[in-house]
């Protein structure tokens, strides 16, 4: 039976209540595309193509260019055949697909990891997530003089409650020097549960050998962006934590058979997504978070 589906798509565009501040730079404007597909039973399902081409997905243009080239009739095949240069597009279609006919809803057992300002924002902004709740958080680093982040990082850590975990996100911005400083440190510190992207996406030889050479777990991000690059870590040998963003990851159903067939550490992460391609994430990561790992999707990013 070929089901055939009516197809329709819309753009949006929110901003950050607080710029992104990584190594890559400054991030204001959140846009993305919504797509809806209805069958002839009138069952409609939503999905949401939100990439970030400078982590390594297409850009925003690219996808409403593939929006725009399709027939306002698509069919099973068409959502399956989308190529792998369009990981945000194979997301938004499977997953709309998926969810034809079902409501809504949010998996209620996951717990959350709080996005910290980089900088000394951080100092300031850890108590009132963890008065909401929050017992994992993220900080960037990379982003200013290794020495102020240092001195940060000691107040930071010397601040939070026993318990509270936190990730060091240093979007590929470290020389290998300094990432055998941070993990230096980090292996003194018990809070920290792991270094993550310390260095460039070309440099996975050096991350591994780091991996053998430090107590702190080291994290991939950038590196594993996209399908294929987690393919590819893996077959390189890298078995220690995957980040994994669902929203540029490709097809939802390809990732979770990689996941479930080799057991995979992964942190979930958000792309600063819209609630439809937020549960569809979140869906994913009910499925396949080892109980350990907190979520990285804090609320509260955007003004509409
Ligand atoms: O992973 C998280 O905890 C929050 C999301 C996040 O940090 C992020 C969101 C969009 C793009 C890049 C990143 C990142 O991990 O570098
Ligand atoms: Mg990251």
């Amino acid at each position: 039976m070929v089901r055939i589906f009516n197809f329709d798509f819309r753009c949006y565009r929110r901003r950050f209540l607080q710029p992104l501040v990584t190594n890559h730079g400054v991030w204001r404007i959140r846009e993305g595309v919504i797509i809806h597909l209805r069958d002839a039973g009138g069952n409609c399902g939503w999905g949401e193509i939100a990439p970030i081409s400078w982590f390594g997905s297409e850009t925003l243009e690219e996808a409403i260019d593939f929006c725009r080239q399709l027939p306002g009739i698509i069919t099973r095949e068409m959502i399956f055949s989308i190529p792998d240069t369009l990981p945000a597009c194979q997301f938004a279609f499977e997953s709309a697909w998926e969810a034809m006919g079902n409501l809504l809803r949010y998996p209620q057992s996951l717990r959350y990891s709080g996005l910290l300002p980089a900088g000394d924002g951080a100092l300031s902004k850890w108590k009132p997530l963890w008065e909401q709740g929050y017992r994992a958080f993220k900080w960037k680093i990379g982003v200013g003089e290794f020495s102020r982040e240092w001195e940060i990082f000691d107040l930071l850590t010397r601040s939070l409650p026993p318990t509270a975990k936190l990730r060091l996100d240093a979007n590929g911005g470290l020389s290998y020097e300094e990432a055998k400083l941070w993990l230096g440190i980090c292996d003194h510190v018990s809070h920290v549960e792991f270094l993550e992207q310390p260095l460039p996406i070309p440099e996975l030889a050096a991350m591994l050998d780091l991996s053998a050479s430090f107590q702190t777990a080291i994290a991939l991000d950038e590196s594993v962006a996209t399908f294929p690059q987690l393919q590819y870590c893996f077959q390189k040998g890298w078995r220690g934590i995957f980040v994994i963003k669902p929203g540029i990851a490709g097809y939802p159903s390809r990732l979770r058979q990689f996941c479930q067939q080799h057991h995979i550490d992964a942190v979930f992460s958000s792309v600063f997504e819209t609630p439809i391609g937020r549960q569809a994430a979140l869906q994913l990561a009910a499925e396949l978070s080892p109980k350990n790992r907190a979520v990285g999707f804090g609320v509260n990013h955007f003004i509409n």
